[in-house]
């Protein structure tokens, strides 16, 4: 492996990886809970079913009261007026070309995934155009990520092109902005691998549905902006990454208010079992709100490759793998993958983390529970506070797991590690299934990155000794029948 650059903080190198390409190791060890990556995005982009109900500027979730409708094109709004001045004023957020394009993209009414993708290639053409430095350099970040367009990008480029070219129509320099086919092809690609979901909060979901049941901004098919990138990369993520708590899911997907391409970000690499989290602040009202943050589950030594996962960790292995390939272009061999790969259906783990999270009745319970999309460090509990046990002590010395980390990608792992791993760090939740990690260096408290709930070593300790019960108690049934 050849290491191409060395991060400015001094904690990460990128390296090339034979078959994942380039990736992020760590250059010095690691302690659980601190932060490997803080990053401002390239591009932020609202979800045109969200559009009346997040800010085009920071993506901060907008009450009905608060929000300031772009008077000019319907099609956009703030959460301050602040957030309204510097989106007009950049040339990627909000300024009079995109406000006129996205009028008339919205008077073409197409479907909401066609309207979404017309949006992210304008914002895309914003800043090749804007001709400033920083817009520059933004795009070159842009072009610098991974991803060559396959048939299916080629396609739908050629299908939108004539939507965006009427859409550029009314701009004066309407024909130096177009980009030709296989460009537009290569910008679709590399945002399909590289953006991140951001989720939608449940207040958000609902004075979305309000909103469109009366008079609609979005006109077309109501399509739904569900859990397509990274974390839901895979969603997130990305996100980002798996089904939203009750209340948030429909359809068993999550919601998504818009999406985020970072750079840095975008040079995670996927593995089944995570060693990093991501987690987001848009709707904590702090400086750097629309930053990305990824936190260590545990200790990494150095030169560890970090990984998060792109798909929620719940999903089975015929579900992550299909993910992987078809929306990411690859086939894990993790060693996960290959671990469940050489299981008989019964063990199959989905059903089994249903069954824990449905009659679980710890985290959700215990914690307040910010909205999805919300979780942020400085928010949640005191970081150092023990959750109570209740009335009975747990005496569990004795059940102390050790979970290290992952080894190599060599594989296959030991049944007994992957059961502990997800009990762990699988947010519990009831359907939930989000990603914890400490919430901070040192602390045993982990702190998940959908709902934000938050579970102490006893707790987690509390809940081994239940999945052992269980496992004990289902060996006996096996053993009757
Ligand atoms: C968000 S990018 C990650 C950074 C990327 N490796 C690069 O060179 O920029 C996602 C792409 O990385 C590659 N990748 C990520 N995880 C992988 C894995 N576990 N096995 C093989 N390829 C992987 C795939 O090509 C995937 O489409």
């Amino acid at each position: 492996m050849d290491t191409l650059t060395v991060s400015s903080g001094g904690v990460l190198e990128v390296r090339m990886n034979a078959r994942k390409g380039r990736s992020l190791y760590t250059s010095r060890l690691v302690k659980g809970g601190e932060i490997v990556i803080d990053e401002a995005p390239i591009l932020l982009l609202v979800a045109p079913e969200m559009a009346q109900s997040t800010c085009i500027a920071c993506l901060r979730a907008i009450g009905p009261k608060e929000r300031i409708e772009c008077s000019a094109c319907g099609q956009a709004c703030f959460c301050s007026p602040s957030c309204q001045v510097v989106a007009h004023g950049t040339p990627w957020l909000h300024s009079v070309p995109l406000c006129s394009a996205y009028k008339r993209l919205a008077a073409l009414c197409l479907p909401t995934d066609d309207q979404a993708q017309l949006r992210f290639l304008l914002h895309a053409l914003a800043l090749r155009h804007a001709g400033t430095p920083e817009s520059e350099r933004r795009f070159n970040a842009l072009c610098s990520l991974v991803g060559e367009p396959t048939e299916s990008e080629h396609a739908v480029a050629l299908r939108l092109a004539p939507y965006l070219k009427e859409t550029l129509a009314g701009l004066s320099a309407a024909e130096s902005l177009s980009l030709g086919e296989g460009e537009l092809a290569m910008l679709l690609r590399k945002e399909q691998l590289n953006s991140y979901g951001v989720l939608a909060s449940q207040q958000q979901v609902a004075t979305a549905a309000a909103l469109q049941t009366g008079s609609s901004g979005v006109c077309g098919r109501r399509g739904e902006a569900t859990c397509g990138g990274m974390g839901g990369a895979g969603c997130s993520t990305n996100s980002g990454e798996a089904d939203l708590p009750p209340g948030e899911r429909e359809g068993g997907e999550r919601r998504l208010r818009g999406s985020a391409i970072y750079a840095q970000a975008s040079l995670v690499n996927h593995e089944c079992l995570p060693n990093v989290a991501r987690f987001d602040f848009f709707d904590s009202g702090r400086p750097n709100s629309t930053h990305v943050t990824f936190r260590a589950l545990h200790d990494l030594p150095p030169g560890t490759e970090l990984a998060q996962s792109y798909v929620p960790l719940h999903w089975n292995l015929a579900e992550r793998q299909a993910q992987c390939r078809d929306v990411y272009g690859f086939d894990c061999t993790c060693p996960r993958c290959q671990t469940e790969s050489q299981w008989s259906d019964e063990d199959d783990v989905e059903s089994e983390w249903e069954t824990d999270s449905d009659n679980g009745d710890m985290a959700a319970d215990d914690a307040a529970v910010p909205a999805a999309g919300e979780p942020a460090t400085g928010q949640s509990r005191d970081a150092g506070a023990s959750e109570p046990c209740g009335d009975h002590e747990v005496e569990m010395q004795h059940a102390q797991p050790i979970i290290r980390a992952p080894p190599g990608e060599e594989g296959p792992l030991e049944p007994t590690y992957l059961r502990l791993f997800l009990l762990k760090y699988m947010c519990a939740a009831p359907g939930c299934f989000g990603t914890a990690a400490p919430v901070k260096p040192g602390s045993t408290l982990l702190e998940c990155n959908v709902c934000g709930c938050t579970r102490s070593e006893q707790e987690f300790l509390r809940e081994l000794e239940r999945s052992q019960q269980h496992q004990e108690q289902e060996q006996i049934w096996r053993q009757q029948l």
